[in-house]
C-alpha cells in the first residue's frame, strides 16, 4: 500500500486527458488447459465429474479485473495507478448444463462500454468439443475504478467504436445502465408490490388457509410445498489473508465461489436431485470485505417453477471486535434440477417480498433454458 501511494501521480484529472481505446485494446483470450495438463483438473473436479462452476467465478472475475487494467494501461508506468474493483456481475449465462474436466476451456473478453469511472466487460466461455471450441457461457460484469489506494472513484480511458457491430454493443451497454437504474427504482425495498404481484401473493396466502376454520391465522402447507423459512442454509467463513486480493481486500471471486456452492447445496437439499446452475445475475458488491472478517452467508430457496429453483444467498460481514452485521452482497442464482420441484410458500409479509423479488429475478433470465436450443445436453 506504501507503494501503491507513489502512483497518484499517474492518475487522470479528467476522463478527457486520457487516450481513448478500441475495444480490440483490451480483447484477451485466455486457455484454460484442464485436458492438455491434466494435474490442474484437481482443483476444478466434481464428485459428479464435471467442472466445479464456483472455480469458474473466481476466473471470471480475475478475467474482468485483468481486462480492464488492458483497457486503462499506461505503457509508461509499470504498474497501473488503479485499483479496479468489481461492482456488479450483471448476468451470466450458462449455455450447457455441466462441462467436462477433461477438455480445454477457452476464455475471451474486452470491455464494451465505459462510464466515467466504471467499465463494462463482456466474456465468453468456450470448451473444445472435437476439434472445435463451442460456446458455453457468456458473462456480463460491471467493474469501476478507484485511485491507487481504492479509497476515491477515478477515470478510465475512453472508448472508440469502429464499427457498426462495437456502436450495437456500445448501445447494449448504455441500455443495460438503465435497465439497472429502472429494477433498482422498483426495486420492493422501495415500492409496493404491483397489482398483479399482490393478487399473486394474496392468492397464495389464500391456499394455506385451513377451510376447517374461520380463522387467518391457522396456515396449512398445500401438497407438495414448502414453507420457504425450512429451505434455509448458513454458513460461516473466516476471511483468511490467503484469499486476499491485490488491493488487501477479499477477493471477490471467493466469496462468489463460496456463497455459489452454498446456493448449490440449497437447491440440491431442496430439489431432492442434482441440480444445474442456469444463470447468476444481479450480484451487487455493495461494500468491500475486510481481511479478517467473520462471513455469515444465508441462503434460501425464494421462488420455484417446474423444474427451476430461485436461490437467494445474502451475506453479511463482521469483524472480530465489532458484533454489528452489515450486508455486502445479495446474490441470485438460477438452478434447474433433474425432476420438477415443491413449490416454496411464503408465510410472513418479508417472505412475500423474497418471492417476488425472485420471480422478478427469474423473469429477468434472458430465455428459459429448455426454450434455448443452444443448452446441450450433456455429452
Ligand atoms: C491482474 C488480474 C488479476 C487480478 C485479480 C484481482 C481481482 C480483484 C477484484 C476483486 O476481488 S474486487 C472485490 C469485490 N468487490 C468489492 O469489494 C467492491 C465493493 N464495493 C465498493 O467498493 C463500492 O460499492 C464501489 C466502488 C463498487 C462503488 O462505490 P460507490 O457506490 O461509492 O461508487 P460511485 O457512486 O462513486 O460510482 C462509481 C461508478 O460505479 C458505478 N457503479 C457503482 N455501483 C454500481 C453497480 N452496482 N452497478 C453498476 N455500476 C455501478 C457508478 O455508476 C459509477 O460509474 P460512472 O462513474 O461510470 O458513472
Amino acid at each position: 500500500m506504501e507503494e501503491r501511494k507513489l502512483l497518484h501521480g499517474f492518475l487522470a484529472e479528467s476522463q478527457k486527458g486520457l487516450p481513448p481505446r478500441r475495444m480490440k485494446d483490451s480483447y484477451i483470450e485466455v486457455l484454460l488447459p484442464l485436458g492438455s495438463q491434466p494435474e490442474l483438473r484437481e482443483k476444478y473436479l466434481t464428485v459428479q465429474n464435471t467442472v466445479r462452476f464456483g472455480r469458474i467465478l473466481e476466473d471470471l472475475d480475475s478475467l474482468g479485473v485483468l481486462i480492464c487494467y488492458m483497457h486503462t494501461k499506461i505503457h509508461s508506468a509499470k504498474m497501473s495507478p488503479l485499483s479496479i474493483v468489481t461492482a456488479l456481475v450483471d448476468k451470466i449465462d450458462m449455455c450447457k448444463k455441466s462441462l467436462s474436466p477433461e477438455q480445454d476451456i477457452k476464455f475471451s473478453g474486452h470491455v464494451c462500454w465505459v462510464g466515467k469511472t466504471s467499465m463494462e466487460v463482456k466474456i465468453q466461455m468456450f470448451q473444445l468439443h472435437g476439434n472445435e471450441f463451442c460456446p458455453v457461457l457468456d458473462a456480463t460484469f460491471v467493474m469501476v475504478a478507484r485511485d491507487s489506494e481504492n479509497k476515491g472513484p477515478a477515470f478510465v480511458n475512453p472508448l472508440v467504436l469502429e464499427s457498426p457491430e462495437e456502436e450495437e454493443l456500445f448501445r447494449q451497454g448504455e441500455l443495460n445502465k438503465g435497465r439497472r437504474v429502472a429494477f433498482s427504482s422498483t426495486s420492493l425495498l422501495k415500492m409496493a408490490p404491483n397489482a398483479e404481484e399482490r393478487t399473486t401473493i394474496h392468492e397464495m396466502f389464500l391456499s394455506t388457509l385451513d377451510p376447517k376454520t374461520i380463522s387467518f391465522q391457522s396456515r396449512v402447507l398445500p401438497p407438495n410445498s414448502v414453507w420457504m423459512e425450512n429451505s434455509k442454509l448458513k454458513s460461516l467463513e473466516i476471511c483468511h489473508p490467503q484469499e486476499r486480493n491485490i488491493f488487501n481486500r477479499i477477493f471477490g471471486g471467493f466469496l462468489m465461489r463460496k456463497a455459489y456452492e452454498l446456493g448449490w447445496a440449497t437447491a440440491c437439499n431442496f430439489g431432492g436431485s442434482r441440480p444445474f446452475v442456469v444463470a447468476v445475475d444481479d450480484i451487487m458488491f455493495q461494500k468491500p470485505v475486510e481481511v479478517g472478517s467473520l462471513l455469515f452467508l444465508s441462503s434460501q430457496v425464494c421462488f420455484t417453477q417446474e423444474n427451476y429453483i430461485q436461490v437467494r444467498v445474502h451475506s453479511e460481514v463482521a469483524s472480530l471486535q465489532d458484533k454489528e452485521h452489515m450486508t455486502t452482497n445479495v446474490f441470485h442464482f438460477t438452478f434447474m434440477s433433474e425432476k420438477e420441484v415443491p413449490l416454496v410458500f411464503p408465510r410472513t409479509y418479508g417472505e412475500s417480498m423474497l418471492y417476488l423479488d425472485g420471480q422478478r429475478h427469474f423473469n429477468s433470465m434472458s430465455v428459459p433454458v429448455t426454450l434455448n436450443k443452444e443448452y446441450l445436453v450433456e455429452p
